[in-house]
Order: structure tokens, then sequence, then C-alpha cells
């Protein structure tokens, strides 16, 4: 194979559309601890560092789950699974991107390294090896990884993690169920072919559509309490789009259909992205 065919592969299997709300996410963290004077030159370490190892976790977590793949519809065109990659390669050449991903977050300190090597620890062991095959628990805990991309964005800059910074990982915590759930819901029958425990293959659709839009109304007062360290337009603005989210997932209890989730999980990539950028804009203007 090419290597132009095989950097493809490897940039299809790190999830760049993944990667891209995962660096907002950081930068945004990086944001939030910023403080006048201070330089902002370290975001670009730690968005290297945790770009590189967010893409290794998803190459290897494509590695291991190969075999999973070959058996659901969303992930069965794959390049591990149609033989472009091997199981083999993906986890060392996502191991290695991992580690130097790793390592770039030492450039900036040890907080920003170590919250690097979370992300990967909880996305590739606790959610991908342990949960994910086990529980319906597993995005719930998974969660945490999305987090640890906020805060080696807030640590690269503040070199100290407080409760300003915590708030940021805690909404992306919160945020994940309902993000997951309603793509889970979509891919149901997917789910239960592979023997996925996700909430959706485990409880009926409609407990599904509850569960999420219980999942977004518990993380809105997560999103509403960060204007604390914001501004008065954060909070208007939040507050608006988090009305729309919540009508979203009202339709979505009284419409539990395949479409009305996938419109949930589509809406709540926007609605993440919105925040951020809220979240950036009001700390700079
Ligand atoms: C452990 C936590 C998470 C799980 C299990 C999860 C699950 C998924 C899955 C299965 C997909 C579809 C991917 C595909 O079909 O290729 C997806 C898409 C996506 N996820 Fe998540 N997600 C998680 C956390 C996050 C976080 C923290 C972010 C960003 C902050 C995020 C952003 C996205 C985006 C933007 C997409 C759409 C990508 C695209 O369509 O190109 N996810 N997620
Ligand atoms: C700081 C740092 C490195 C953070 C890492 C964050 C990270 C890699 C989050 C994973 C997000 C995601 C799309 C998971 C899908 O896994 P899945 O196995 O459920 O998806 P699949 O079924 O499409 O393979």
């Amino acid at each position: 194979m090419s290597l132009q065919h095989k950097v493809k592969a490897y940039l299809k299997l790190g999830k760049l559309g993944v990667v891209s709300l995962l660096d907002l996410a950081a930068i945004a963290g990086s944001i939030l601890g910023y403080r006048h004077g201070i330089s902002l030159l370290p975001i670009i370490p730690m968005i290297i560092g945790g770009t590189l190892a967010s893409m290794g976790a998803m190459i290897i977590n494509s590695g291991i789950e190969i075999d999973k793949d070959k058996v659901m519809s969303r992930t069965s065109r794959r390049p591990t699974v149609v033989g472009y990659v091997s199981k083999k390669e993906a986890i060392i050449v996502g191991t290695i991107l991992s580690i130097f991903g790793i390592l770039m977050g030492f450039l900036d300190n040890i907080l920003t390294a170590f919250f690097i090597a979370l992300g990967v620890t909880i996305y590739v062991f606790v959610y991908t090896i342990l949960l994910k095959p086990r529980t319906w628990l597993n995005i719930v805990i998974g969660g945490f990884a999305g987090s640890a991309a906020a805060w080696a964005g807030y640590v690269s800059i503040t070199n100290s993690f407080t409760l300003e910074g915590f708030l940021l990982g805690f909404l992306i915590f919160m945020w994940t169920p309902g993000h997951f759930w309603s793509l889970a819901l979509k891919y149901r029958e997917d789910y239960i072919n592979a023997h996925y425990p996700m909430l959706p293959a485990v409880v009926g659709i409609t407990t599904s559509a509850k569960a999420i839009a219980i999942s977004n109304a518990l993380m809105v007062p997560v999103v509403i309490l960060l204007f604390m360290y914001l501004n008065p337009y954060y909070l208007a603005a939040s507050a608006i789009i988090s009305l729309f989210l919540l009508y979203l997932s009202f339709k979505l209890i009284r419409n539990p259909t395949k479409e009305e989730a996938m419109r949930s999980f589509i809406f709540s990539n926007i609605y993440l992205m919105i925040i951020l950028l809220l979240i950036i804009l009001s700390k700079l203007i």
C-alpha cells in the first residue's frame, strides 16, 4: 500500500472530526485559565500533543476492536476491518503517537503531560478494554476521557488545577452520555449484534430517550454555572442554546425514533461547539 494511502487510512482511524472538537475543548480550557499578561504560547505544544495522543488513542481503539467493528454497520468499512491496517500495526502506531503526544505535554509542564496521559489511559484502558464490553456505565465513566482534553488545556496555561478548570471538564463529562447515547440509539441493532452493553442496547428505545433527556437536563446547570468565571453575555447566550437543546431532548422523548436520535446526536456536537466558542469569546472580548 502506498504511503499516501496509509496516511489516509490512519487519518480516518484517528477521527479528525472528533479530534477537532476535542481540540476546541482544550483551547477553551486554555482560554478559561488565561489571565492578562500571561503567555498563550503553551497552547501550541499542548494542542499538538493532545491531537497526537487523541488520534493515537483512537487508532489503538480501532486495533483492539477490529473484530467487533466487523459486525457493526457503522464501523465495518474502517481501514482496520478492510485490511489496510492490521490490528498489531494499529496498536503499535497508536501507542507511538500517544507517547509522543504525552511527551509534547512535558514541553509545557508536568500537569499538561499528566492530563494528556489521563485521557489516553481512561479511553484505552478504562473505557475501551474494561468498561465498554461489560457495562452500560461505560460511557458515563469513559466521558472523563474527554474531560482530560479540557483539563490539559487549562493546566497548560495555569500550571494549576482549580475549581474553574475542573468545571469545564465536568461539563464535558456531563455532556458525553447525551452525545453518545443518541448515536447508540440510532445504531442500537449494531450494538446488540456486537454484544456491547450500550444503554440503548440494554433498555428500550423510550427509556434510552428519557436517559438522553435527563442527562442533557443535568448537564445544563453545569454549563450555566460556568458564568461565575465569565460574564452575563455568556449566561444569556448559553441559557438560550441550552433551552433549544432541552427542546430537542423533549422532542426525542415525545418521538423516540432513530431520526430524532440522530438530530439529537448532531446537535450535541453543535451545542458543545457553541458553548466552547462562547467561553472563548466571552473571555477574550
Ligand atoms: C468516551 C467518550 C466518547 C464516546 C464513547 C464517543 C462516541 C462517539 C462515536 C461512536 C462517534 C461516531 C464516530 C464514527 O462513527 O466514526 C462519535 C462522534 C463524534 N464525537 Fe464522540 N464520543 C465520546 C466523547 C467525545 C468527546 C469528548 C468529544 C468532543 C469534545 C466528541 C466529539 C465527537 C464528534 C465531533 C463526533 C462526530 C465526528 C464525525 O462525525 O466526524 N466525542 N462519538
Ligand atoms: C486528552 C486526550 C488524549 C483525550 C482523549 C479523548 C478521546 C480519545 C475521546 C474518545 C472520543 C470517541 C469518539 C470515542 C469513541 O469510542 P468508541 O470506541 O465508542 O467509538 P467507535 O465505536 O466509533 O470505535
